[in-house]
């Protein structure tokens, strides 16, 4: 950490006289704003006025371009006036008062930080964008090496009002002249209380997060440390720095996030638009695949089993299977001779087209080759016309509808719920029981109607392997079908795409289209090709499973990559396999590390508990150290159970301690019991599980039943770890003497 307070002068009149001055440049940039917005509006008029025209009908060329230069204009006008409106909160953060001791006061340079750049009429700035080679002494000055900045100021602002002010020092002894105030803006962060969505620190981020967020673009970015070190609102800013620098190619190629659940995406939302960025998009790993959306996840020993690259074999034999329902034999009249060909000979073709294409692009190649083998079969008459009669014969497209039909991967998948088909697959992969326990979550599927995160990756990896299904061509498809694909924005649908910020299936504008039948349901929608992005930035990545890293990697073949984990924090069971197949999604990029070692988030003593719970079982554990201390120590109590009224006697002594958000983490056998204090406190209390808590914090936690927390979940102990690092100030414990 890079404070110094010597020298602090701070009496209610200096305080009162710096944020008068503050106030006074604060204001002056809010002006320069207005003026800023109601040019963009001037620009957004005249560019849409642009595009009328007095006549109706054909548009000339002229025009035509007119229209592209107005939409140009009107985006990049609507685009700014969003941002202004957007960051109009707190714009202004911080100061630099550059210089050494002895420059005179006249003649040291002041910049003033903040969230976007704002210049005054003659160009000179008023504002930098913290984003900008200009502010990064800002973040990057210490006393050791103070790069020319004499005292370092945070803003604190409400609106355009200056309400405080945190000073840092970077010289031994501040002149005489140079006021320094408060005890420090990181303390002062970090004891605000949370709500329930991540907040930026752009005002606050410490020199070592600081050469992680402007770290090269190029290549691997990986960034390690333990709970609570900002791991992940490092890598968020880091997205928000990309977007800066290289603007043309991370916005035209694309920014995706990924993070482990849908309740963590809802945590992080905020925190980029609040930047100014809202052009990433941000996944769950039930969310990877376009037109599929999973929450529900599997047992431990499921999930294992579909996360281990030894399913990969198994798919690639599902997925060569012929279409359920295909024909085993071919028998047509074709030019007046009978052809006949029998399930070897079919087959050998499917294995000879599949051996150089995908099934769902090669219907033209199967048919041909079925041709040739129906010629061959036959042998008489002239062989062109034998062919052209074959290629034109009803028969044969009747049989290749059937025998070639376009296959959705998750047919494929559903096919396995059936025990012996898929016992027949896994020999010599997975063992009966392995099988068997594959087969039983298909049926569960096809009982709940819901995908399992899990096999979001099963469906990729069979997507790839059989191509996109092709649609017929428009006029062959039916009406029902156009209306349900063109039209949905008659049922209150805006966004067909699988979309950014979706916390589940039954968001209700998809309820009113989504079939109630479970098998249609698991089939709705399109898979669409995944599309690549130019950037891939995976938090907990300690958690991906190696087929999750193969899916990550069909997103990002020439992507750069920015990965942050805590491999002490994993729910995830083997390791080795998980690095490997992360390694090979990076590809040969050059890989630079940066490690966090600085805990933000836990007070001392909540930490100290977590970090004596970890470090028996895992010795090599990342220990970071906690900055701040509150002394009051975790309460740890053993209890009746179930453990109901002691958890509410819990949630009401924290709602009297702390001012904002508390969660109740249960294991699943007490979370109907204890489901009735979600949303106590006037909403302040959440009820969740310990897998859900992933990267997620809160002002306080009653964690119960730890011992039931490590037997139900797949990481052990590593989860509980979890689970114990996620409150800010104020932990409870629970344990039940009996369950
Ligand atoms: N420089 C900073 N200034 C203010 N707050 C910070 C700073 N760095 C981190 N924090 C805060 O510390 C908390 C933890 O950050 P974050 O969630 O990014 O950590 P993490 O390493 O991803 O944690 P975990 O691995 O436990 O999920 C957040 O509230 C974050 O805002």
């Amino acid at each position: 950490m890079t404070t110094t307070r010597s020298g602090a002068t701070d009496t209610t009149a200096d305080v009162a006289r710096e944020i008068a001055f503050e106030q006074a440049h604060v204001d002056r940039v809010y002006a320069e704003l207005e003026k800023a917005s109601s040019r963009v509006a001037d620009v957004e008029a005249e560019g849409l006025a642009r595009g009328r025209t007095s006549r109706t009908g054909d548009v000339r060329d002229e025009e035509l371009t007119g229209l592209f230069e107005r939409d140009a204009l009107v985006y990049a006008a609507a685009k700014r006036r969003s941002a202004i409106e957007k960051q109009y909160e707190g714009l202004v953060f911080g100061r630099l008062d550059l210089g050494d001791m002895g420059t005179p006061a006249a003649e040291r340079e002041v910049r003033h930080i903040g969230r976007l750049g704002v210049r005054d009429d003659d160009y000179e700035p008023l504002v930098i964008d913290w984003r900008a080679p200009a502010a990064s002494a800002f973040y990057r000055a210490t006393p050791v090496d103070p790069m020319g900045v004499i005292r370092r100021r945070v803003l604190r602002c409400k609106g355009a009002t200056v309400v405080g002010a945190e000073d840092d020092l970077m010289v031994p002894e501040a002149p005489d002249d140079l006021v320094v105030l408060g005890d420090g803006a990181l303390i002062a962060a970090l004891t605000r209380s949370r709500g329930r969505q991540m907040r930026d620190i752009v005002a606050t981020i410490q020199r070592h997060q600081d050469e992680a967020i402007r770290a090269p673009s190029r290549g691997v970015t990986e960034i390690t440390g333990g709970p609570g070190t900002g791991k992940t609102v490092v890598a968020l800013h880091r997205a928000a720095y990309l977007l800066y620098s290289e603007r043309r190619r991370f916005e035209s190629g694309g920014i995706l996030v990924v993070g482990p659940s849908a309740a963590y995406t809802a945590y992080i939302e905020r925190v980029l638009p609040s930047l100014g960025e809202d052009s990433v998009a941000l996944r769950a790993l039930g969310d990877l695949v376009d037109g599929v959306t999973a929450v529900r996840l599997d047992s431990p020993e499921v999930a294992a089993i579909k996360g281990s690259l030894r399913i990969r074999r198994l798919l690639s034999r599902a997925a060569s299977r012929p279409p359920v329902g295909a024909p085993k034999q071919f028998r047509v009249f074709v030019n007046g001779h009978a052809v006949r060909l029998d399930e070897p000979v079919l087959h050998r073709i499917r294995r000879q087209v599949l051996r150089s294409g995908q099934h769902n692009l090669a219907t033209a190649q199967a048919r041909e080759s079925l041709a040739q083998e129906a010629w061959k079969s036959v042998r008489q008459g002239d062989r062109d016309e034998f062919l052209d009669a074959f290629d034109s014969s009803r028969d044969v497209d009747e049989f290749m509808q059937t025998w070639w039909r376009q296959i959705d991967p998750r047919e494929v998948l559903l096919a396995l719920a059936d025990t012996d088909h898929t016992s027949g697959l896994a020999r010599g992969v997975l063992d009966h029981e392995e099988a068997a326990a594959i087969a039983g979550s298909m049926r569960e599927a096809l009982q709940l109607g819901t995908w399992s995160v899990a096999d979001v990756a099963l469906i990729d990896d069979v997507s790839a392997r059989l191509g996109q299904v092709q649609e017929p061509e428009a006029e062959e498809r039916g009406f029902y079908e156009i209306e349900e694909f063109d039209d949905l924005s008659a049922y209150g649908v805006t966004d067909v795409r699988a979309g950014v910020g979706r916390r589940g299936p039954d968001a209700s504008s998809r309820s009113v289209i989504t079939p109630t039948d479970a098998r249609e349901r698991l089939l709705h929608g399109r898979i669409e090709r995944p599309s690549s992005s130019a950037h891939v930035l995976v938090d907990e990545a300690q958690d991906l499973s190696p087929m999750q890293w193969r899916t990550l990697a069909r997103r990002g073949r020439n992507a750069s990559w920015t990965v942050v984990g805590d491999a002490a924090q994993a729910s995830w069971g083997d390791l080795d396999e998980a690095l490997a197949a992360r390694r090979e999604a990076y590809g040969s990029q050059e890989l630079r590390r940066f490690h966090m070692d600085t805990n933000y988030r836990n007070a001392r003593e909540i930490f100290d508990y977590a970090r004596d719970v970890i470090l028996p079982l895992v010795p090599d554990a990342d220990i970071p150290a906690a900055v701040r201390e509150t002394g009051v120590d975790p309460i740890d109590r053993a209890v009746e159970a179930p453990p109901v009224a002691a958890a509410e006697a819990a949630v009401d002594e924290l709602l009297g301690e702390v001012e904002g958000s508390i969660a109740v983490i249960t294991p699943t056998r007490w979370a109907d019991r204890l489901a009735h204090l979600e949303g106590a406190g006037d909403g302040r209390v959440q009820v969740i599980d310990p897998l859900s808590t992933k990267g997620l914090e809160w002002d306080a936690t009653v964690v119960v039943d730890p011992d039931g927390i490590i037997e139900e979940s797949p990481g052990g102990v590593r989860v509980l770890y979890v689970v114990l690092t996620r409150a800010a100030h104020r932990m409870t414990v629970l344990r039940p003497s009996t369950t």
